[in-house]
């Protein structure tokens, strides 16, 4: 099994990117190895964590370290340091200098961020500071004032449309679960199929049976969200996020449809794909806001585990390889950052002090794991 380790960096630059090996000996060289493994629990999957390339994101602020004057816009840096990643050729979705105010509310001042197929990307940052903002932008709920957003290359204007996610479906797994109240789960997980889909009940409901097993869920279906819990209910979220329509059948005039629902009446995005194999040039990707806000220490591991093992270079709770492109995780929780990603991006200024708080509170999080029985 391979342990993932947490390293602390004396410079605001936090990424280990890539492979395991990626790091070069210069760089290692910077950083202070404090834990060479990560507390076994019950929950550890050896499967879903098998392909982690990397786990490791933490910062303490640099001795030197000044904060840069807050101006009211603050900025994403991608910082990615590998060099293998300059080839442009697997970018998904890209924002391009990316602003966006909300009246004299100036929330995103220049973001520039790329996602690349088959990578898991964190964004971490303080409350308040535009990660959601930036998921709707990319997910094309929410029109930058200003910039642009590429997706596979091709300039998006506007709001997302069918004809621009014919070739990449988008998924956005809100913080809140926000599922229907009066439905049951399986009318939640099933409810794009159910309302746009040409199969018959029976196959949606044995799909969506096979979906809630795949996160973990057996024997829930005809139960209301109410009697889940907060961890069941973000399963539940993500089977919905993750099931599409496997009737060959079905023309492929749907493909690039989406849909959303949020708390007030949408909260997941999906696109149908009505194959039961993603077309080669569909590729999906999802963005989770918060996945794991409100959960317990171990509900917030079974469903970081449960992103790792939706993504391609993971294996589902069925042993199946997951179906999920790539994916961006916005998070407070350096767990999940340790967890479920390979790669992060960062809001400066604050970022130091604030991941250097977050690698504390993970600190007592794992004693407080290691000590109980
Ligand atoms: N539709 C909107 N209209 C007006 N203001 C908005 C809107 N959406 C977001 N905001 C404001 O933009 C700011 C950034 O919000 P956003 O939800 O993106 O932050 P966040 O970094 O995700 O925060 P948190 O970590 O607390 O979820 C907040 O001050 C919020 O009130």
């Amino acid at each position: 099994m391979v342990s993932p380790a947490v390293s602390i960096s004396y410079t605001p630059l936090s990424i280990c990117n890539g492979n395991n090996n990626s790091w070069s000996s210069s760089t290692s060289s910077k950083f202070l190895r404090c834990f060479p493994s990560f507390p076994v629990s019950s929950v550890d999957d050896e499967n879903a964590i098998r392909n982690r390339r990397v786990a490791c994101a933490c910062v303490a602020p640099p001795q030197d370290f000044t904060p840069a004057k807050f101006n009211g816009a603050h900025k994403i840096e991608n910082l990615s340091v590998n060099k293998e990643l300059e080839d442009e050729s697997d970018v998904l979705i890209e924002c391009r200098d990316v602003y966006k105010s909300f009246g004299e509310k100036h929330i995103l001042g220049g973001v520039s961020l790329k996602i690349r197929h088959g990578e898991a990307v964190g964004i971490i940052g303080p409350s308040g500071t535009g990660k959601s903002t930036i998921l709707k932008i990319m997910a094309g709920l929410l029109a930058p004032d200003k910039g642009e957003v590429l997706i596979r290359g091709k300039t998006r204007h506007g709001l997302i449309s069918d004809e621009e996610i014919s070739g990449l479906r988008i998924g956005l797994v809100f913080q809140s679960a926000a599922l229907f109240d009066s439905l049951t789960v399986r009318e939640n997980v099933g409810f794009l199929l159910y309302e746009n889909s040409t199969m018959h009940e029976d196959q949606i409901a044995e799909l969506v049976t096979e979906t809630l097993a795949a996160v973990g869920l057996k024997g829930v279906e005809e139960r209301l969200p109410s009697e889940l819990s907060g961890g069941m209910k973000k399963r539940v979220a993500l089977a919905r996020s993750i099931i599409y329509d496997t009737d060959e059948g079905c023309n492929r005039a749907r493909v690039g449809m989406i849909y959303g629902f949020t708390s007030q009446g949408s909260s997941n995005y999906h696109t149908d794909i009505p194959t039961h194999h993603f077309p080669p040039k569909v590729h999906p990707v999802l963005l989770y806001d918060e996945p794991t806000a409100g959960l317990d220490p171990i509900a917030s591991t079974v469903v970081e585990d449960l992103i790792r093992s939706v993504h391609m270079k993971g294996e589902d709770a069925l042993g199946k390889p997951g179906k999920i492109a790539s994916y961006i995780v916005v998070t407070h929780q350096h767990s999940t950052i340790r967890r479920a990603v390979d790669r992060q991006v960062s809001y400066s200024p604050f970022v130091p002090q604030f991941c250097f708080a977050l690698f504390l509170l993970t600190e007592l999080e794992r004693l407080f794991l290691s000590s109980v029985p």
